[in-house]
């Protein structure tokens, strides 16, 4: 419960009223009796909840109604049709039990946290990058706001491309550290005989190639915090190093015998099992229970599926803010993509903007452009019908352009068929309907490429040098059936 805010406690029932603040006291409520002068007088932003009893020359409903940001809690059966206005949470009777007075000012604070216009504009603004309005993310919103006011060491787990480091910057910028640096090392990119002048520093000649002195990233984030990512890939010897740090808040530069005090706060990460790693005997389970103070579980992209349009609004935002394309997703697109299992996560995710902002520059997406692994839902792929005049156009183009020389001279059985148009480049002497000639000419084509590639359309198009979608335009003009 709250201790620095505080609970107030209406009821002209005097007796009654003492009675409750007594009872929220020894709880450790900060509890007082007030009026409702002092409600109509105050702001009551830091009031936690308002206990309403007994009231005369004052109505209970106008008195709740005016304070909407305010959670009430009535006393007394009496005011029971009170329960239906929003920001009454529940009833009180005599005696004043543990339990559901816990209960009810427990109800109070979510009221409170979850008011709208505190969750979604006030904090939105203080977090940085870190996109979502899932309820998933908002608990790892509220937890970054809850430990970053703290020195305890934090552990982030969760899938690779979560957000493990957004979140890490996000306790730094939260935290009363954050005019001091933030600075990330990776455990598992540094090899493991580097990792200790890499995190403690060196003195000048403490191991050959050691040309100067030099700080270590603990050095470089006093006052500040430090990000050890990876940290499931930390070798056991430097295990046991950081341990000793941890304890007793000094450390040494290599090489060196002089302590420095470590004013750092240890934010660690990691996408593995660190519990099967401690009885696998890879990770020291004394450390574990030094790093894990306060966990974040990060979660993965697909428990969170509703943030997928939302996260990818912002990735393009990014990208375009550097010079990116833009690009629009349509909502059966979006609706695939949030079927996807995404693996990689919001890294993944990136990715894919990315490529599709390349790919569709100033387009809009359907589920038929997006790569094949992200195409979850089947829709009726449109395809274009054309004027007659066009498609006419067309076939001349593609007859007169490429088609025929070609045709000749690579495949001498190509016009081997029943049809006049074996001799395409004779102009009989009576003349011919060319419009009907060039149709059966382009159905006799279609046909071969189409029986030639065992009716698979896709083949035939190649073979013909058109898109398959022409070539489906083509056949349904012709009514030929594959
Ligand atoms: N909630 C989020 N909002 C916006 N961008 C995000 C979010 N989560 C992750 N990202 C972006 O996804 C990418 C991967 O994030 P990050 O590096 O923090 O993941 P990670 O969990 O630390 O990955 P790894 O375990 O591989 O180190 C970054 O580009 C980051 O900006």
């Amino acid at each position: 419960m709250s201790l620095t805010n505080s609970t107030w406690v209406i009821d002209e029932n005097e007796n009654r009223a003492n009675k409750l603040v007594a009872s929220l006291c020894f709880i450790g409520e900060h509890a007082k009796v007030a009026t409702a002068t002092d409600v109509q007088e105050s702001a009551l932003h830091h009031v936690e909840t308002v206990f309403l009893g007994a009231l005369t020359g004052h109505d209970h409903e106008t008195l709740i109604k005016s304070q909407p940001e305010t959670p009430f809690i009535l006393i007394g059966e009496t005011l029971r049709p009170l329960l239906s206005l929003a920001n009454v949470i529940g009833i009180l009777a005599e005696p004043f039990a543990y339990a559901p007075t816990t209960e009810l000012l427990r109800d109070c604070q979510e009221y409170k946290r979850h008011l709208p216009n505190l969750t979604n504009s006030k904090n939105e603004k203080r977090f940085d990058g870190l996109i979502g309005a899932t309820s998933e993310i908002e608990h790892i919103r509220f937890l970054i706001q809850q430990v970053a006011k703290t020195n305890a060491n934090v552990l982030i787990l969760g899938e690779s491309g979560t957000g493990k480091e957004v979140v890490a910057r996000n306790i730094h910028l939260l935290s009363n550290r954050n005019s001091g640096p933030f600075i990330p090392v990776n455990c598992g990119a540094i090899p493991g005989d580097l990792l200790e002048s890499e995190l403690f520093g060196h003195e000048k000649g403490a191991f050959t190639g050691a040309i100067s002195t030099r700080k270590g990233r603990f050095e470089m984030a006093q006052g500040g915090t430090l990000f050890l990512d990876e940290i499931g890939d930390m070798p056991s010897q430097m295990q046991v190093k950081l341990l000793r740090v941890l304890q007793e808040r000094v450390y040494e530069r290599v090489g060196g015998g002089k302590p420095i005090k470590a004013d750092v706060r240890i934010i660690a990460a990691t996408h593995r099992n660190l519990e099967t790693m401690i009885e696998e005997d890879a990770f020291r389970e004394d450390l574990y229970y030094r790093l894990n103070v306060f966990p974040i579980e990060n979660p993965s992209l697909r428990e969170r599926k509703n943030d997928v349009p939302l996260l990818l609004q912002e990735l393009i935002k990014r990208n375009v803010a550097v010079g990116g394309a833009n690009v629009k997703f349509t909502e059966r697109a979006l609706d695939s993509l949030k079927e996807h299992g995404w693996p990689g996560n919001v890294r993944e995710l990136s990715n894919l903007v990315e490529r599709m902002q390349i790919m569709f520059p100033e387009k809009v997406v359907d589920v038929s452009d997006l790569p094949k692994k992200y195409q979850h839902i089947d829709v009726e792929e449109y395809i274009p019908e054309y004027p007659e005049e066009i498609l006419e156009r067309q076939a001349l183009n593609d007859i007169f352009s490429e088609g025929f020389g070609e045709f000749e001279e690579n495949d001498s059985d190509a016009f081997d068929t029943p049809l006049d148009t074996s001799q395409p480049a004779v102009l009989p002497a009576e003349g011919i309907e060319l419009k009907s000639y060039l149709a059966e000419l382009e159905v006799c084509l279609i046909e071969q490429a189409l029986e030639r590639n065992e009716n698979v359309v896709a083949r035939a198009a190649e073979v013909l040098g058109v898109r398959r979608t022409t070539l489906v335009e083509k056949m349904k003009k012709y009514n030929l059936n594959n």
